[in-house]
Formats: C-alpha cells, structure tokens, sequence
C-alpha cells in the first residue's frame, strides 16, 4: 500500500557532493535502496573515463586527445544501487576503475574542462532519465552523488547535501578500504589518493563547504548506519519523503 502511495509521488532527485572518503557511494547507495530510487555514481565515470583513455594508450596530459576519446566512450551505467555496474563497451571494468593505478590518475581526466562537459551532459541524461516511468527506477527518481552534482550538475535537486567528515576519518577509512588497517603506515599510504586528489579535483570543483540551500552532513563522529539515517533524515525533512 505504501508502495503504491509512493509511486503516486513526483520523482525525487537527491545530490550528494562530498571529498574523498566522506562516504558518499556507501551512504547513497545505502539511502537510494531504502527509499527506492536509482544509485548514480558519477565518479565512476570519471574513473571509467580514466580507464578507457589509459587502455587506448594515451598520454592524459594530451586534453584534446582524452577529450576526444572520452566523446567516443561506449560508457553504460547500471544503476541498481543493490549491484550499481560500469560497462565500457562489452567490458565490465567495475572493479578496474577502483585501482590504486587509476585513483592516482583520475584527477588528471576529472580536471579536463572538455570531459567534464561531456561527463556532465550524460549525468543530467541520467539523472533526467530516472523521473521516467519505463526507466530502472520506474519514474521514483535517483540519488546521484560526486562532487559538482549539487552545484552544476542539479542544483534544482529536490535535495542538495553536502557530506563531511574530519580528514582524519577521510584517511582513516579509505586506509582500510585499501590496506586493510588505519595504522600509521597505511593512513600515510592513503595521502596521495585522499588529500593531494581533492587538492587537484578542487581546482575545477568546490566541494568543501555548501552552497546555498545544500545541507550538511557531518559523518565524522557517526558510523555507516547513522550516517545513512542523517541523510534520510534530511530527506525527510526537505521533501517530506520516508524511506
Ligand atoms: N560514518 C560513515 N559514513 C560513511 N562511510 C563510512 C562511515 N564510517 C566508515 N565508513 C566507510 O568509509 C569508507 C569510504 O566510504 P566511501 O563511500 O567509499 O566514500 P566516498 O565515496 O566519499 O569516497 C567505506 O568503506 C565506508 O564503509
Ligand atoms: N561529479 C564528480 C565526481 C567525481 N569527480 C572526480 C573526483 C575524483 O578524483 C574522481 C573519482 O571520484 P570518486 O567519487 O570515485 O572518488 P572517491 O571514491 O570519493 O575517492 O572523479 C569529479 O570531478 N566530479
């Protein structure tokens, strides 16, 4: 019954900006699967584009030549934030764009003014996409999350927040993501992937502090669980919606 309440409602679009390590894809999967909407990941696609460039063997200092190659990107998006996939023409390169060897490169493509364009104009594709009713989410809406989505990409979000946490927590977390352990030698092992990337990224991109009517969530004192259960709250309170 409250399914089909629900499915009377206009679509929900929810964007959530944050820097690396904040928990963006954890909590936004976690809150578009409770609240039945799509899962976009658009820094996945700039890691796909990363991988694509690098697969074709050029130089991503070249810009013309990335720009044009990621123009030609056979990229496909699943979206299902149970299973979210990236495909790159018959390739599924989920789990190849999440290497140290692309994180260390991505920013070199995610600073290209050309790709972002391109990037971006799939994103608002996607995002416009999921207000359909033949489309995955079945017209409920999406929640995308990066880092320009609440300010460039859909500032007209039902729902903008932006999601923080200390950069020792950032480092913390992405140090046992990728090493298994948040000791002092992995959490240094992290600094490249965490704090000198959204140095780089933050030279085309704010991400930092909020724009106007983007609401902060702050997860550095929070585990997964409560993270979640801010975002849905905020949810709550700007578009009325309950998972
Ligand atoms: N309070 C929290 N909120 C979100 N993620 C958390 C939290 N505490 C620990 N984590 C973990 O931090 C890691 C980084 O999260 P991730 O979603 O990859 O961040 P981002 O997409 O912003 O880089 C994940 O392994 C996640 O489970
Ligand atoms: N909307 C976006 C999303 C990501 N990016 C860039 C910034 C990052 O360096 C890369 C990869 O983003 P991703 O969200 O996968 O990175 P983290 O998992 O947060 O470390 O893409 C961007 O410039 N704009």
């Amino acid at each position: 019954m409250e399914d089909e309440l629900n499915e009377q409602d206009a679509p929900l679009v929810v964007a959530i900006d944050g820097p690396s390590g904040s928990g963006k894809s954890s909590v936004s999967r976690r809150a578009a699967s409770r609240l039945g909407l799509a899962y976009l990941d658009t820094g996945a696609m700039y890691r796909a584009a990363t991988w694509w460039c690098l697969d074709q063997g050029l130089a991503l200092d070249d810009t013309d030549a990335v720009a044009a190659a990621v123009a030609a990107m056979p990229l496909s998006m699943g979206v299902d934030p149970q299973a979210p996939t990236v495909h790159v023409g018959g390739t599924d390169v989920g789990e190849a764009i999440r290497t140290t060897e692309i994180s260390a490169q991505v920013s070199a493509v995610a600073t290209n003014l050309a790709v972002r364009a391109e990037l971006g104009r799939l994103q608002r594709e996607a995002i416009a996409e999921q207000t359909r009713p033949g489309s995955f989410s079945g017209g409920r809406g999406v929640v995308a999350e990066g880092r320009d989505i609440t300010t460039v990409i859909a500032p007209d979000a039902d729902v903008r927040l932006l999601l923080t946490a200390s950069e020792e927590a950032r480092l913390a977390r992405r140090a046992i993501d990728v090493h298994g352990s948040a000791d002092a030698a992995a959490v240094h092992a992290t600094r490249d992937q965490v704090l000198r990337r959204d140095a780089d990224d933050s030279t085309v991109v704010q991400f930092h502090t909020a724009a106007d009517g983007v609401v902060t969530v702050d997860s550095s004192d929070l585990d997964l669980e409560q993270t979640v259960d801010a975002v849905l709250e905020v949810v709550r309170r700007v578009s009325g919606r309950t998972a």
